[in-house]
């Protein structure tokens, strides 16, 4: 199993997300930034350095808000989710992503999202009390 951690980096009600490059594996799915822990990094070591690495973007690593396993083929990968708050600064995307989007956790398109992400976006929007703009998840957070 894989070790990933993940941020979900909340800026008022926006959340960033990011687009696998299209050439890597799961490419072309958002996802939240971050990746795979190294050995001997604690997981929010590992976040605070993906950060760094994959968009130039140093920011602190918050609460987690939760687990999700997915198998993807034979691969499998236990994604660690962190909140963060946003702090502003540039982002500069340096080769894992083509594209950055900030948008109301309500209207992601669930279909474009990386599959492991759906359960920690749900714990995002259970614990903002928030509704969702377009009906694709509820309250309770069940796709619909
Ligand atoms: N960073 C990140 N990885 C995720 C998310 N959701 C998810 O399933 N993953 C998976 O977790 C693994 C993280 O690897 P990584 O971000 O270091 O990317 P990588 O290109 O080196 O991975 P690779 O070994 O699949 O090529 C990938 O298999 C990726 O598809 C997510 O929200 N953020």
């Amino acid at each position: 199993m894989l070790e990933v951690a993940c941020a979900l980096i909340v800026d008022g009600d926006k959340l960033l997300l990011c687009r696998r490059h299209p050439n890597g594996s799961q490419g072309g799915l958002w996802e939240f930034p971050g990746g795979k822990c190294e050995p001997g990094e604690t997981l929010p070591q590992a976040l605070a350095r993906e950060l760094k690495e994959e968009l130039c973007l140093d920011l602190e690593i918050g609460h987690h808000l939760g687990t999700s396993e997915h198998h993807y083929g034979n691969k499998g990968v236990r994604l660690h989710g962190y909140h963060c708050r946003w702090h502003p600064q540039a982002i500069t995307l340096t080769g894992s992503h083509d594209r950055y989007l900030w948008v109301e956790p309500g209207d992601i398109e669930l279909q474009t999202l990386a599959p492991a992400d759906l359960p920690l976006l749900r714990a995002l929007i259970r614990q903002q009390g928030s509704l969702p703009n377009n009906g694709a998840i509820d309250r309770a957070g069940h796709s619909t």
